[in-house]
């Protein structure tokens, strides 16, 4: 996104030169977390998670890129309303088993299908051409998570 800022910025009362803003330009990871409730079961699994249960989910989405003249990576409401288009609002209080495409609703399936939808997202839009999906963790529980990343997504840097 481009922003046009005056040549001349006003900072703390004092005009200076937009080449002066420091630190714009530099990568930085940006993060936001959410939670949302759903039920599901697992299939080929001998234990617990065979019979129908509830987690209320965790998810952490990782954004990485360069930090604009305004000091902004991506806007964390941009975050936020991505992430409850794509991924909350389609699996909130619903029975993921029917809601998700054909998987076996793991952890592991899932985070993939949740970084594929956000990274889609984000490409569409087009909104922030210099900002990337970097790393994508859900928490089916307080102590276990899955997650992937571009790079073994196959969409690190140089690699798109
Ligand atoms: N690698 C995976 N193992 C298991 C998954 C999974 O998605 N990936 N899922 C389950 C079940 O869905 C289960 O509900 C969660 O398992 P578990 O962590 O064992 O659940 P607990 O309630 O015992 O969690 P605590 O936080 O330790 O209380 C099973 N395995
Ligand atoms: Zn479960």
């Amino acid at each position: 996104m481009e922003y046009h800022i005056p040549m001349k910025v006003q900072q703390l009362g004092v005009d200076i030169d937009k080449s002066q803003l420091k630190y714009h330009d530099k990568e930085v990871l940006v993060s936001k977390e959410f939670t949302f409730d759903s039920a599901h079961h697992l299939h080929c699994y001998e234990g617990k998670c065979k019979s129908l249960h509830g987690h209320t989910y965790k998810l952490q989405v990782i954004m990485r890129g360069k930090v604009d003249e305004r000091g902004i990576t991506i806007d964390f409401a941009d975050i936020k309303r991505i992430a409850k288009e794509r991924v909350i609002d389609p699996l909130d209080h619903r029975y993921l088993n029917e809601v998700l495409p054909l998987m076996n609703t793991t952890a592991e399936n899932m985070v993939v299908w949740m970084y594929e939808q956000l990274n889609t997202a984000v490409r569409e839009e087009g909104l922030y051409p210099q900002v990337r999906v970097e790393e994508v963790r859900l928490w089916e529980t307080p102590t276990s998570y899955a997650a992937v990343t571009a790079a073994m997504m196959g969409d690190a840097a140089g690699e798109r």
